[in-house]
């Protein structure tokens, strides 16, 4: 393919420059004597254009009419002053009015050129217009002789005016092959460039476009063109209120000056996760980038996983939002779970039974970076010896009389990449406890009657009610493996020890319950709330979820509610849980403690209002509820 090609609006032109550079290149050249016209010229043009030539040379009045007709770069061979003086000198001596005609930049510099040698200069400006006037001046001026472009010399010939046609020297000849060769360079570079950043775009997951200072859009790749459904001929060069929509929720989003990131709008049947960024050139800026994300995807993907691991049975149902914490003790709680969830350190949780123990681990999962992963839990205690160890390691075919003759896998190695919530670690067998500490140490297992070893990747969280340190000291528990395990180390405070969460938990729990044997809620009385409160809770909120499923369920019996209220304050004042000083009318109340449910709950949504500053988003954290539930809440009041 010829990238350089010469259109030569003369034969005497195409001459000059084989003899200036040789000819192995394109070159057009007249047929006949006469000059190239522009209408002949425009077609060759525009043809090698579409066949990919990069740049043409040519001269006078071609190239000045090519510029404005082509997309590519016209090189013109520019004559100099040397090269008219030398023409005009050699002429002098046989004739006496030499006359000087053409367009501007063929004979440059015209008017200074005429202060300094005695000839007559007729410029022309526009072949159309002004080469007959020129011409015809010349001859009334008595010029004996014409120098000039083809065009011009060849128009005076008519009237019998003699003339020669300039033509530029080897060096304007080289020196436009030099120009025109770096601007191929250029080009190429320019391309190269151009071409690595459209396979940037075009590879890019993300639909990204770009929009200009006057809100044009100027470039998008064929991701946004899909998610937008538009096409490119339509969209690019468009004001984005025509392209979009004027009130679409995208436009709102882009249109103002502020960048911002991971914005989620709707765009059709889909949800996209939009960013803004400005681009700048210098100190200037000139537009923007816009990327669009499609999130249902991932949506889409995130239910998949959670439905293979809900297929498994390994998943993590509850999080940190089904948790109740205002007490000071379990804020603290959940400071640690934030905190240690982004670590990958064996946990110990220590807790009397039912204090939310399983409720912490799953909340530690699913705030971590495995959350999409395996959350294997296993109670240590609930087993004996020989099926905990195949239970939690595995075995090969074979292994033991009874086992599975394909073998089985280990819960160790089902929580691979996940978790392992070890629950009443406190129970498990000696003779186990140096195989888990191995584990712990090394992470890698050996099923039973199995030789070879697997590496898994697990966090190991563990749990008991029990006091290890004495069981340590009665030889029950290995000191090394309670170290392995007690990295970090969560105490969960009783319920007794955390009262000022009673109201919102029984608030929860019965919500829960009704919600699970889908009927009413039940309005409980004012002295039902403050037996839970006097009461000790030895089995803590799963004692107060059973009291308050059984309420909801004699709820849908033909029993009085005062009757069933009456039966469940009695059961809990002669039980063990509520002692004498308990019992006591007086007991000082704690300032969240008075009224009604719905009181207690008031004063202590408007106590962390007041602790936030007004800040409803943080209040809703803090009290582990929805935004929408502290707004209904706050309206109730
Ligand atoms: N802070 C809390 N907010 C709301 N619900 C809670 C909270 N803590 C525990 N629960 C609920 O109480 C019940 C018992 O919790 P969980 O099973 O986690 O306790 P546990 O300490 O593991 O019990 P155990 O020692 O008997 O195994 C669960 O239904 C759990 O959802």
């Amino acid at each position: 393919m010829n990238k350089i090609i010469v259109i030569a609006p003369s034969k005497e032109f195409a001459d000059t420059v084989r003899n200036a550079v040789g000819d192995s290149f394109k070159i057009y050249v007249p047929e006949n004597d006469r000059d190239f016209s522009f209408k002949e010229t425009l077609p060759i043009a525009q043809c090698e254009e579409e066949q990919g030539a990069e740049v043409i040379i040519t001269r006078g009045g071609q190239a000045t009419h090519l510029k404005e007709k082509v997309n590519i770069p016209v090189v013109e061979v520019k004559m100099t002053v040397l090269d008219i003086l030398r023409t005009v000198h050699s002429l002098k001596t046989r004739y006496q009015r030499i006359g000087l005609i053409g367009v501007e930049n063929i004979i440059c510099d015209y008017r200074e050129l005429g202060s300094y040698i005695d000839i007559k200069i007729y410029p022309v400006f526009s072949y159309e217009h002004d080469l007959d006037i020129q011409v015809r001046q010349a001859i009334t001026d008595q010029v004996d002789f014409i120098v000039g472009d083809g065009m011009s010399v060849d128009y005076a010939k008519q009237f019998g005016l003699p003339g020669i046609k300039l033509m530029p020297s080897k060096a304007s000849v080289q020196e436009a092959f030099d120009i025109a060769e770096n601007l191929v360079l250029a080009r190429f570079q320019e391309r190269k460039i151009n071409e690595q950043l459209r396979m940037i775009l075009e590879t890019a997951q993300d639909g990204i476009f770009i929009v200009s200072n006057d809100t044009q859009i100027v470039l998008a790749n064929n991701r946004a063109l899909h998610l937008l459904q538009q096409e490119h001929d339509t969209f690019i060069n468009q004001p984005i209120e025509n392209a979009l929509g004027k009130g679409s929720e995208l436009v709102q989003l882009i249109k103002g000056e502020q960048e911002f990131n991971g914005e989620i709008a709707k765009l059709h049947d889909l949800i996209v996760s939009v960013s803004k960024r400005t681009i700048s050139v210098g100190q200037e800026k000139i537009g923007w980038v816009v990327t669009l994300q499609d999130v249902t995807q991932i949506q889409k993907l995130e239910r998949k996983i959670r439905r293979q691991l809900n297929h498994t049975g390994f998943l993590a149902k509850q999080s940190l939002s089904d948790m109740v914490a205002i007490a000071p003790n379990m804020k603290n709680v959940v400071e640690k779970i934030i905190h240690f969830s982004q670590t990958d350190s064996t946990i110990l949780l220590q807790g009397e039974t039912g204090t939310g123990k399983e409720l912490v681990a799953q909340s530690i999962h699913n705030q971590s970076l495995r959350k999409n992963r395996p959350f294997v839990p296993i109670n240590c205690g609930a087993l004996p010896s020989h099926l905990l160890e195949s239970e939690l390691f595995g075995y090969e075919p074979g292994a033991f009389t009874g086992a599975n003759r394909n073998g089985k896998a280990g819960l160790f190695e089902l929580a691979h990449t996940g978790t392992i919530f070890l629950d009443e670690i406190g129970e498990i067998p000696l003779e186990l406890q140096s195989r888990l500490l191995r584990v712990i140490q090394e992470r890698e297992i050996m099923r039973i009657g199995g030789s070879s070893i697997i590496t898994v990747d697990v966090r190991i969280i563990a749990a008991t009610h029990r006091n290890l340190q004495t069981a340590i000291e009665e030889g029950k528990f290995r000191d090394d493996l309670y170290y392995r395990l007690n990295v970090l180390n969560i105490p969960l405070p009783s319920l007794r020890d955390r009262k000022e969460d009673i109201p919102l938990l029984v608030d929860a729990l019965l919500d829960k319950m009704s919600h699970r044997y889908k009927c009413p809620r039940p309005q409980l009385p004012k002295e039902m709330l403050d037996t839970f409160i006097r009461y000790s809770w030895p089995g803590n909120i799963r004692e107060m979820e059973n009291i308050l499923e059984r309420l909801v369920v004699l709820f849908q019996a033909k029993i009085p509610n005062e009757v069933i209220f009456k039966e469940v304050i009695e059961e809990l004042k002669e039980s063990h849980g509520l002692s004498k000083d308990d019992q006591d009318e007086h007991t000082a109340p704690s300032p969240f403690l008075e009224g009604t449910l719905k009181d207690m709950e008031t004063a202590i949504i408007l106590d962390h209002l007041e602790r936030n500053n007004g800040n409803k988003d943080l209040t809703a954290q803090k009290l582990g509820i929805s935004r929408a539930t502290l707004w209904r809440k706050l309206k109730e009041i």
